[in-house]
């Protein structure tokens, strides 16, 4: 049976019409025929270039959904991401670093309780203490081979490949130079013979030898970056697994630790990472490289110019290494200490960016001038002093490594000639040679002296790069010390690994207390409530001890004076500061929601204010959507916002778009939304306006929420069941809204206030009747008079009154 054809045929209107257009050609003259091929053709071309500009269009569409909905979370916390990519899109599967990875990283990164000498025992396994000094020691190995595991965590994944081809490429590239080398020597020698067919040869050599030449000194430069990267993004990824987990270090590290000496964590993890991956991954090829090429060449040269020189270069090289260790300047302590003071100049000016509005109105521009320009000097000056130091070491280096090196290379190379009996193959041939021809022997000289000096000189650079490399690593100590400071704090913070033989009262290695989470309520037993200084420090008692029980229903109102300890009982319930003694028992996380004084509006479009801290893709997986959204925006009276901002996908820096009453009433939008069972919520009205603060208490209790509020203002008593009052002297005392007398006093009086309002209203009403009655009267009156124009004024007079009315 014959194949049937796949193809579709034509459809049939469009097939008649051709066969109609053809069959009307047929008898036309050829220039008609021509033409009208042509016309068919360009329409034909028209209508395949819409078509392709709309699947174009279709395609662009496709891959916004895809960008838009790529996110996938599964249940153990890896994220796996459809990103496009040219045509398609690509996966890429994020893993989060494992709670064991973690634990078992704890002993590279914590200093052992009590021990602030630092013994390694099989070479890493206790850390060194914090303070250690940056430099070439055994504590500088410790750190490196600590972070290398996070860096190369298995011996078969990327990195470890990126490196193998690294080294692979090396390889080939020392081998090319030897071949070069020897390349070299020919076409001297050849051109010296003015042998033209051989010298024409070695140049087409020379070129074949260049091509991959080329490609492997290029690979090199890019797997040193690709290593780099990688090695960026592991170490990256387990900051920030660790840096922002559920047990808060971002907060912790600057506000409890502050081990952090130079800058924040932000300084540390987007200057100093880069930093050391750059310099770890050059590291590898600038000494990796050089290392070979001296075991090579030194090896060349031992059979070409005999022991002695051998010797000699030897001797050469580690006594300049020896005297340049001598002389060098602590560049990694430099390294560090110039980090440092960076750190502290970009931490200026963050700050200077985060409150540019508040120094704005207080027009502190010259303020803020002086203190920029003395953290800058402050960094100027150290980077002068550093490079001051950096040019005299290396005025020496370049001398030693390039003209004492170059000149005790021509004499090595000259050991042949001169001394033959020491001169190692070079010199056998030299003695074989018969004295009658001499043009030989010279060029087999010349051929032997050139192949030999470039051996010298990639010798020489090889070398040169090798004690580079020592300054390299050096700075590099500086960076790891840097980096390895920032997973230890982290490490120390996540695990509260706070020791000390006697610890003092309130310290962070004082915490005895419990937070319990899971409780289908609030509770504190017994909890003094501390806030906490930096480690070491004790931290200072506000309230000597608490005790609050909260069952749901019961909303509470937090009062006192400023700096009573409000905040800090919000803080101890959240768990960003320690429960020092007692029991603190609350719901879980997506129970309890925590509104702070400052609203905070994070990076992103207008549903991420709403639904924060969800992210889009919880957001999608609760099965709500922007109709529900815009229910809660209208519920809080902000159901402008979507429509005035120009849509929910909308980015904009929202801190300065939106207003302070509008910042607050997102901020009940998202309690809104996330519907917990309790919300605790810091001075949450103080910029919205009275009616609507009612109204929003009365929407979120409307969602069964329990609100606990912080604030300063009595007033807000009446949307609460019972009343915290801190006295701001340590003191505290429980009542229920209306327990006390006085407080019965002042609700009976509140009700005869409203009593008498409603009198009044009534009172207007009635008066109001009367009046409507009047005027039906007046304006039949007056539109007679209007009539007859005579009472025209009377009917404006009675307008007015009505007005006022
Ligand atoms: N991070 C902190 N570290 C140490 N002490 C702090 C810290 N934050 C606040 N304090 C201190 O704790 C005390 C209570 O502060 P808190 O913020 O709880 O007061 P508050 O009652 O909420 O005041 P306000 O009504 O002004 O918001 C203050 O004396 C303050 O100096």
């Amino acid at each position: 049976m014959a194949n049937q054809s796949t193809l579709r045929p034509p459809p049939p209107a469009l097939a008649s019409l051709l066969q109609r257009y053809i069959l009307l050609l047929r008898g036309a003259p050829k220039y008609i025929t021509v033409v009208a091929a042509i016309v068919f053709c360009g329409v034909g071309a028209r209508y395949w270039q819409k078509r392709r500009s709309e699947q174009k269009a279709e395609e662009q569409a496709g891959r916004t959904l895809v960008r838009r909905n790529s996110e996938v979370k599964l249940r153990d916390g890896t994220r796996v991401l459809y990103v496009p990519y040219k045509d398609r899109s690509a996966k890429v599967v994020i893993n989060p670093t494992k709670k064991t990875t973690f634990d078992a990283h704890r002993r590279l990164f914590l200093e052992p309780p009590g021990g602030r000498g630092f013994k390694p025992r099989g070479g890493h396994g206790d850390a060194p203490p914090m303070n250690t000094k940056p430099g070439l020691n055994l504590a500088f190995l410790h750190q490196m081979l600590s972070l290398l595991s996070i860096m190369i965590p298995r011996l078969t994944g990327k990195e470890s490949a990126l490196l193998l081809s690294h080294s692979l490429c090396l390889i080939a590239r020392t081998y090319l130079s030897l071949v070069v080398a020897r390349l070299d020597g020919e076409i001297v020698r050849d051109l010296v013979a003015g042998n033209g067919k051989p010298f024409a040869w070695g140049i087409v050599k020379w070129l074949a030898v260049g091509v991959p030449a080329v490609y492997c000194n290029a690979m090199i430069k890019f797997l040193q970056r690709k290593t780099s990267i990688s090695f960026r993004t592991r170490l990256t990824r387990y900051i920030h697994d660790l840096y922002l987990n559920s047990n808060q270090n971002y907060h912790k590290v600057p506000n409890l630790d502050g081990g952090l000496i130079g800058g924040g964590a932000d300084q540390f993890i987007t200057s100093d990472v880069p930093l050391f991956c750059d310099a770890t991954a050059k590291l590898y090829s600038s000494l990796g490289k050089p290392f070979l090429d001296l075991v090579v060449f030194n090896y060349q040269l031992y059979r070409a110019l005999g022991p002695l020189a051998f010797t000699g270069i030897m001797v050469n090289y580690l006594g300049s290494a020896w005297f340049l260790r001598k002389l060098s300047p602590p560049f990694g302590k430099l390294a560090a200490t110039q980090g440092r003071r960076e750190g502290d100049f970009r931490s200026l000016h963050t700050r200077l960016i985060a409150n540019a509005e508040e120094i704005a109105f207080y027009g502190g521009a010259d303020m803020e001038h002086t203190i920029l320009e003395r953290g800058f000097r402050d960094l100027k000056s150290l980077m002068e002093s550093i490079y001051a130091i950096r040019i005299k070491y290396n005025m020496l280096e370049d001398f030693v490594l390039k003209y004492s090196w170059s000149a005790f290379g021509y004499l090595v190379t000259s050991l042949p000639i001169f001394l033959p009996a020491w001169g190692g193959l070079g010199g056998l041939l030299e003695l074989s040679t018969s004295p009658t021809s001499t043009t030989t022997r010279e060029r087999d000289r010349m051929k032997s002296f050139i192949t030999n000096k470039r051996l010298m000189l990639s010798l020489a650079d090889a070398g040169g790069r090798m004690m580079y490399s020592i300054k390299d690593l050096s700075e590099l100590a500086g960076y790891t010390s840097r980096v390895y400071s920032l997973i230890s704090t982290l490490h120390r913070s996540d695990a509260s690994f706070y020791h000390c033989t006697h610890p003092e009262l309130y310290s962070l290695a004082d915490i005895q207390g419990t937070l319990h989470i899971g409780f289908d309520g609030l509770r504190l037993e017994t909890v003094p409530i501390v806030a906490p200084s930096l480690w070491p420090s004790p931290g200072e008692e506000l309230l000597p001890e608490l005790d609050l029980l909260l069952r749901p229903g019961s909303h509470l109102l937090i009062s006192g004076p400023n700096g009573a300890g409000k905040t800090s009982i919000a803080r101890i319930l959240a768990g960003i500061w320690p429960v020092y003694r007692g029991l603190v028992s609350r719901p879980r996380n997506d129970n309890i929601f925590f509104l702070p004084q400052r609203p905070y509006l994070c990076q992103g479009t207008l549903r991420d204010q709403v639904i924060y801290p969800h992210t889009y893709t919880d957001f999608r997986d609760t099965g709500r959507n922007d109709h529900h959204l815009l229910e809660i925006l209208r519920e809080v009276r902000l159901e402008y916002l979507p429509s005035r901002e120009g849509g929910w996908d909308t980015m904009k820096e929202w801190k300065d778009v939106l207003s302070g009453g509008e910042k607050q009433r997102i901020s009940w939008a998202r309690i809104l939304y996330h519907s917990p069972a309790f919300a605790v919520v810091d001075e949450p009205t103080s910029a919205v306006s009275s009616d609507v603060e009612g109204l929003l208490y009365e929407v979120a209790k409307r969602r069964g929420v329990t609100v606990v509020t912080l604030s300063t203002r009595g007033s807000l008593k009446k949307y609460h069941k019972v009343v915290l009052a801190l006295d701001g002297e340590g003191g505290w005392r429980v009542e229920r809204v209306g327990e006390r007398r006085e407080e019965v006093g002042e609700l009976r009086d509140e009700v005869e206030r409203l009593r008498a309002v409603v009198r009044e209203a009534e009172e207007v009403k009635r008066r109001l009747e009367v009046v409507k009655e009047e005027l039906g009267r007046v304006w039949v009156v007056g539109r007679e008079g209007v009539e007859g124009g005579e009472l025209g004024g009377e009917g404006e007079m009675v307008e007015r009154e009505e007005a006022k009315v």
